[in-house]
C-alpha cells in the first residue's frame, strides 16, 4: 500500500495504473485460493430471494453457532425458535471440512456506492456470502461439496419448519395474491396435529406394515428414479365413520414430516383448475381427498346418468330451469378422467415425494379404474375395534395395560362391532380425576348395550325376512290356483 502511494506521489497517472493493473493479476496469478460468491437475491432478477443462499444460510448456522463470536439472533417466522446466524460484515470467517478439504466461509454486504432510486432490495441489504478454498479442491468442491451444503441446507429446512394444512375452497377465487398478482389457489394454516401412529388404534401388525411402507417409500428416491416411476403412491383408506381414517392420514404427516394438502374436490370448477392445484402443492406432502364417494362422478357412470335425466327434466320446466342457474354455476365440471390424470398423469410427477390418500366409507360404490393397483397402491381397512386396538386406546387414555375387566371387554369385542371413536369416548374420563376401573365399566356397558341392540336387530331381520319368504310362498300357491283355474277354463272351452 505505501509502495501505491510512493507510485503515485512520484510518477505520474499513465504509470501508476497500468503498474497497479498489472501487479494485481501477478498478484492473482500466484494466490492459490479460490472464492465464490453467493448473493442473496438473483443476479438478474432484484426481486428474487436465492434459494442457495437461503439454504447456505441455514448450513452455516450450526457452524457460526459453534464458532463465530459475532452473531445476529432473529426469531423463524415459521418456528418460533431463536436462530444464531454469521453476523454480515463482522470480517469474520468460519470454517468446514469436507473430505478432509478445509474451506472458510465468510458474510459481506455490498456498501451503497452513492445515494440511488432503486426499485429492489436497497443495496445495503444485498448480503452474499463467500467460499474461499484451495485452488486444486476446485473439482471436489464443485461437483460434491456445494450439493451436499444445498442439500443439508434444505434438509434442515425441513426439519425446522413447522408443517402447513392447506385447503382449497371457493372462497379463495379472486382473493390476495401470495405472489403479487398470482391468485391464491391454497390457504393454509400451521398443521398441529397430535394423532401418531403409536396412538392410533389398530392391529399391530398391520400398522407395522403401514409404517414400513410409508418409511421405505420416502427413503426410495433413487429406486423409483432407477425403475423408472414417478415417486409417488397412493392409499385408499376405507372403512366405517369413526375407525380413524382422518386420524391415520395426520399420523402418516407426522410420521413422514409432511404437509398436508385436504382438496376439496367439489369446490375445483374444472379438470384445468385440479391440475393447477396439483402443480402448486410442494414435494414432501400428503394429498388428501375425504369421502372420494361423496365427490363428483367418481363413483362411476351410473349416477351421471341419474344426474343427466333430472337436468334435462328441469330444463324442460322453464321455473326450475330459472331456479338452477345460479346453483349451476358453483357445480364442479371435474370428470373422473380429470382426476385419473391428477393422480398418474404426466403432471403428478412434478416435484415427486407426494401421497395421494382417497378416503370413503364405501369402497364399493368407487369406480375401479380409480383404485386400481398404480394409482392407490395401498387399500387398507379401517374397521371396528378389536381387542388390540383396544389395548392401545386403554393405554393412551387411561395409561392402563392390564386390568381384571379386559377379559370381558376382550369377549364383548369379538361379539360386537363398536367403533374406535365410540370406544375412545367411554373410556375418556368424563369428569376430573375419574377412576380408571369406572371408565372401564362404562365401555362394559356400553358394549352390553350394543350387544344387545345387534341381537334385537338380528331378530327383527331375521323375522322380516320369514315374513317375506312367507308372503312369496301365499303368492305362489295364489298364482298356483289362478293358473290351474285358467287351465280349467281353457279345458271348458275346448270341451265346449
Ligand atoms: N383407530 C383409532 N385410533 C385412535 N383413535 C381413533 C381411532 N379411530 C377413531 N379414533 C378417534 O375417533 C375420532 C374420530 O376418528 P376419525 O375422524 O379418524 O374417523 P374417520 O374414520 O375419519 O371417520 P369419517 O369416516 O366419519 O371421516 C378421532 O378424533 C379419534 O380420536
Ligand atoms: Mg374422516
Amino acid at each position: 500500500m505505501l509502495a501505491y502511494t510512493m507510485l503515485q506521489n512520484f510518477f505520474p497517472h499513465e504509470i501508476t495504473t497500468p503498474i497497479k493493473h498489472y501487479s494485481k493479476k501477478l498478484l492473482n496469478f500466484f494466490y492459490p485460493y479460490i472464492t465464490i460468491t453467493f448473493p442473496e437475491y438473483e443476479a438478474d432478477d432484484d426481486f428474487q430471494r436465492s434459494s442457495s443462499y437461503a439454504s447456505i444460510k441455514r448450513y452455516l448456522n450450526t457452524l457460526s453457532s459453534a464458532q463465530a463470536k459475532h452473531l445476529q439472533a432473529s426469531v423463524a417466522p415459521d418456528t418460533d425458535a431463536v436462530v444464531l446466524a454469521m453476523a454480515s460484515n463482522s470480517s469474520e470467517e468460519v470454517a468446514d471440512v469436507f473430505e478432509n478439504i478445509k474451506l472458510w466461509w465468510s458474510s459481506g454486504e455490498t456498501q451503497p456506492s452513492s445515494q440511488t432510486i432503486t426499485f429492489g432490495p436497497q443495496e445495503a441489504d444485498k448480503r452474499f456470502f463467500s467460499l474461499t478454498f484451495h485452488i486444486r479442491h476446485r473439482a471436489a468442491v464443485c461437483d460434491r461439496y456445494l450439493k451436499h451444503v444445498l442439500e443439508q441446507g434444505k434438509e434442515i429446512a425441513v426439519r425446522e419448519r413447522k408443517r402447513k394444512l392447506f385447503t382449497n375452497s371457493r372462497e379463495n377465487e379472486g382473493g390476495g395474491g401470495s405472489h403479487f398478482l398470482r391468485r391464491r389457489l391454497w390457504s393454509e394454516v400451521v398443521f398441529d396435529h397430535p394423532a401418531t401412529f403409536q396412538t392410533l388404534a389398530m392391529d399391530p401388525e398391520k400398522k407395522k406394515g403401514i409404517i414400513d411402507d410409508l418409511t421405505n417409500f420416502s427413503e426410495s428416491k433413487d429406486y423409483y428414479k432407477s425403475v423408472g416411476k414417478a415417486w409417488k403412491r397412493g392409499y385408499l383408506l376405507y372403512g366405517p365413520p369413526g375407525t380413524g381414517k382422518s386420524t391415520m392420514i395426520a399420523a402418516m404427516a407426522n410420521l413422514l414430516q409432511y404437509d398436508v394438502y385436504d382438496l376439496e374436490l367439489t369446490a375445483v370448477k374444472d379438470n384445468t383448475e385440479l391440475r393447477r392445484l396439483l402443480i402448486d402443492t410442494s414435494s414432501k406432502s400428503i394429498i388428501v381427498i375425504e369421502d372420494i364417494d361423496c365427490s363428483l362422478v367418481v363413483t362411476g357412470q351410473r349416477e351421471k346418468k341419474e344426474k343427466d335425466e333430472k337436468k334435462e327434466e328441469e330444463e324442460k320446466d322453464p321455473m326450475k330451469k330459472m331456479m338452477m342457474m345460479g346453483k349451476e354455476k358453483k357445480e364442479s365440471e371435474v370428470t373422473l378422467s380429470g382426476l385419473l390424470n391428477f393422480i398418474d398423469g404426466l403432471w403428478s410427477a412434478c416435484g415427486g415425494e407426494r401421497i395421494i390418500v382417497f378416503t370413503t366409507n364405501y369402497v364399493e360404490k368407487l369406480d375401479p379404474a380409480l383404485i386400481r393397483r398404480g394409482r392407490m397402491d395401498q387399500h387398507i381397512e379401517l374397521s371396528y375395534c378389536g381387542y388390540e386396538a383396544f389395548r392401545v386406546l386403554a393405554k393412551n387414555y387411561l395409561d392402563l395395560e392390564e386390568h381384571d375387566l379386559f377379559g370381558r371387554i376382550r369377549e364383548l369385542l369379538g361379539e360386537t362391532k363398536m367403533t374406535p371413536a365410540d370406544v375412545a369416548e367411554n373410556l375418556m374420563p368424563k369428569v376430573k380425576g375419574e377412576d380408571k376401573e369406572g371408565c372401564l365399566m362404562r365401555l362394559v356397558e356400553a358394549l352390553v348395550k350394543v350387544e344387545e341392540e345387534e341381537k334385537l336387530m338380528a331378530q327383527k331381520l331375521a323375522e322380516e325376512e320369514e315374513e317375506e319368504e312367507k308372503k312369496k310362498k301365499e303368492n305362489g300357491v295364489a298364482e298356483n290356483e289362478q293358473a290351474s283355474s285358467s287351465r280349467d277354463g281353457v279345458v271348458i272351452l275346448n270341451g265346449a
